[in-house]
């Protein structure tokens, strides 16, 4: 169990509360403007990713105080905790043990005084047999043709992840096998999907921890039908059909010969189980050793983690930094800005991830938080992103620390695209610190031809007050190895938060409520009777619909 500590009352809250008020009005600006080595005391490198936190509302002595505040709360102690597979996810009384799924280093990890690290390895070697077929081409379909087509049927964690991965990887992407991905149940993901793919050579992937999530079974169901049509005899769905998950039962009961189920464990939360068996649809896509990659990537950020100290930690200073803006700022949201095309999943990966886990109001000792916990996130590749929302971090009434990520080496260069792309970056970071003055502005009209008083009207809508923070992410290249390193950072970014913020991160009790409630209002969605039983605006709707449906 971890201690339930408010961070609202302890001294390190006081001093930076105080801190606050002392330092919120001044400009970055003033500080670079002082001190010719903010970049070089503001930067952290882990292998190949420079984190530079420089461009921040930050003085020194604001990163003592955080680090202070993460001293109170006892975060070494929670970490250690986490990393020995204590129950530290009380209210499912459950370990939280991806860092065990990436450990490929020797050592031992217990769940209830039992080593979990033979069987991580097991299914790990089950995987690399599996996908060894798949990609020397003996894994064939019911007429005997290879398997080309691998479609991931799953949702939340059971397809966020791998879908993130297997597009931010597609340069690795196994020549002759075509990666799908189907979550939602609205009949167009799965009918677009199968309109692409060839029963005799598809590889359907079922993917859910619990085997009972309505969507995932609706949308296998559809594939299996879809499937027998074609094949015409349930005796081939093993060749075709396999199946990840904790849920030994209800994949026998959905069909599936247990010989094609890779399973995993109830300490794999699903938002963090991308490198558990969940993990399959990444390795059919991008070759086992990419997985393996992936993972040691993720193992090293996991022992970063574990052991540098908080000034020179990157997930725990992200933490911080965030908790900061969130906390003393009182900002709303955090912007994930990657300048690269093929992280475009990465936003979407981490609103499960973050939101999901620090999306709680209510603190560990089981009373209402009375600060605030988890952000907004959001977030598209730029420069896309300049093009359409950038205004409003610019110009807007809101505060929006964003974090920017790009890779220094193209994996397509082409040109001078690549150096198109990350001079954006870095201009966007420095126009948001610098912002343009009004002196500026109008300087800027020297030979436009305006008169003073045309210049005065236009002037103000073209100021950059600035002072808005940015951290730049830069990393050598986007591999299976430096994606698994940003993964965990974020992961263990989102854990330090939640200890600061005394909630438990790793249940998501608040999915539950609609799920219930879905249930329910399916029946009464068809029948002619006029449908009373639940508020006006519900009723309504539902009858709006038949009422629809019918004409
Ligand atoms: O893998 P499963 O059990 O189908 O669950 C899918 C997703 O549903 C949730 O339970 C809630 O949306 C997520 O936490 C999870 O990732």
């Amino acid at each position: 169990m971890l201690p339930t500590i408010n961070p609202t009352k302890t001294k390190a809250w006081k001093k930076l509360t105080d801190h606050f008020q002392a330092t919120h009005q001044t400009h970055m600006k003033e500080w670079f403007d002082q001190d010719p080595d903010r970049f070089d005391k503001f930067k952290v490198q882990f292998e190949d990713i420079l984190l530079d936190y420089s461009k921040n509302r930050i003085t020194e002595e604001t990163i003592d105080l955080l680090a202070e505040l993460a001293d109170e709360v006892r975060l070494d102690e929670a970490k250690q905790k986490m990393f020995a597979g204590a129950a530290i996810n009380a209210t499912e009384n459950r370990s939280v043990l991806h860092v065990a799924l990436r450990k490929h280093s020797p050592g031992t990890i217990e769940v209830n005084g039992k080593d979990v690290m033979p069987d991580v390895h097991r299914v790990l070697g089950r995987i690399k047999d599996f996908t060894t077929k798949l990609h020397d081409g003996t894994l064939k379909g019911y007429t005997g043709k290879a398997i080309q087509h691998v479609v991931n049927i799953g949702i939340g964690g059971s397809d966020l992840g791998p879908f993130m991965v297997t597009e931010c990887l597609t340069p690795y992407q196994v020549d002759g096998i075509q990666s799908h991905f189907v979550s939602n149940v609205d009949s167009s993901h799965i009918v677009n999907v199968l309109k692409k793919v060839d029963p005799e050579t598809t590889l359907f992937i079922i993917s859910s921890k619990t085997f009972t999530t309505q969507e995932t079974m609706t949308n296998a169901l559809s594939a299996k039908k879809w499937f027998l049509k074609a094949a015409g005899d349930e005796k081939f769905v093993k060749d075709h059909f396999i199946a990840i998950s904790t849920n030994k039962e209800a994949v026998a009961d959905f069909g599936i010969d247990l010989n094609n189920m890779f399973e995993f464990w109830d300490w794999v939360g699903g938002r963090y189980s991308l490198w558990s068996a969940i993990g399959m649809s990444i390795a059919c896509a991008i070759g086992y050793d990419n997985f393996v990659a992936l993972h040691k990537g993720a193992e090293a950020m996991d022992q970063h983690f574990l052991n540098a100290p908080t000034k020179e930690n990157l997930p725990t200073l992200l933490a911080l930094i965030g908790i900061w803006y969130n906390n003393f700022y009182k900002a709303e949201t955090q912007a994930i800005l990657p300048y690269d095309q093929y992280m475009h999943a990465f936003a979407p990966y981490l609103q499960q991830g973050d939101m999901e886990s620090n999306g709680k109001y209510v603190a560990r000792d089981g009373e209402k938080v009375t600060y605030e916990t988890g952000p907004i996130i959001w977030g598209e590749p730029g420069t896309n992103g300049q093009h359409a929302f950038y205004q409003l971090i610019h110009q807007g009434t809101k505060l929006i620390p964003c974090d920017f990520l790009a890779a220094a080496q193209s994996q397509n260069p082409l040109d001078d695209h690549h150096e198109k792309l990350i001079a954006n970056f870095f201009a966007q970071t420095e126009a948001l610190m610098k912002g343009k003055t009004y002196d500026e502005v109008v300087a800027e009209f020297a030979n436009s031809g305006l008169s003073d008083e045309e210049i005065a009207k236009l002037a103000p809508f073209k100021v950059f007050e600035g002072n808005r923070p940015t951290n730049s992410i830069l990393f050598k290249k986007l591999t299976p190895y430096t994606l698994g390193a940003l993964i965990a950072m974020y992961e263990h970014k989102i854990f330090v938060q939640g200890v600061v913020w005394n909630i438990y991160s790793f249940d998501q009790w608040g999915v539950e409520l609609g799920k219930q409630l879905a249930k329910q209002i399916l029946p009464k969605l068809s029948g002619d009777e006029d449908v009373t039983d639940h508020d006006a605006s519900t009723n309504g709707l539902i009858n709006a619909y038949k009422a629809f449906k019918k004409s």
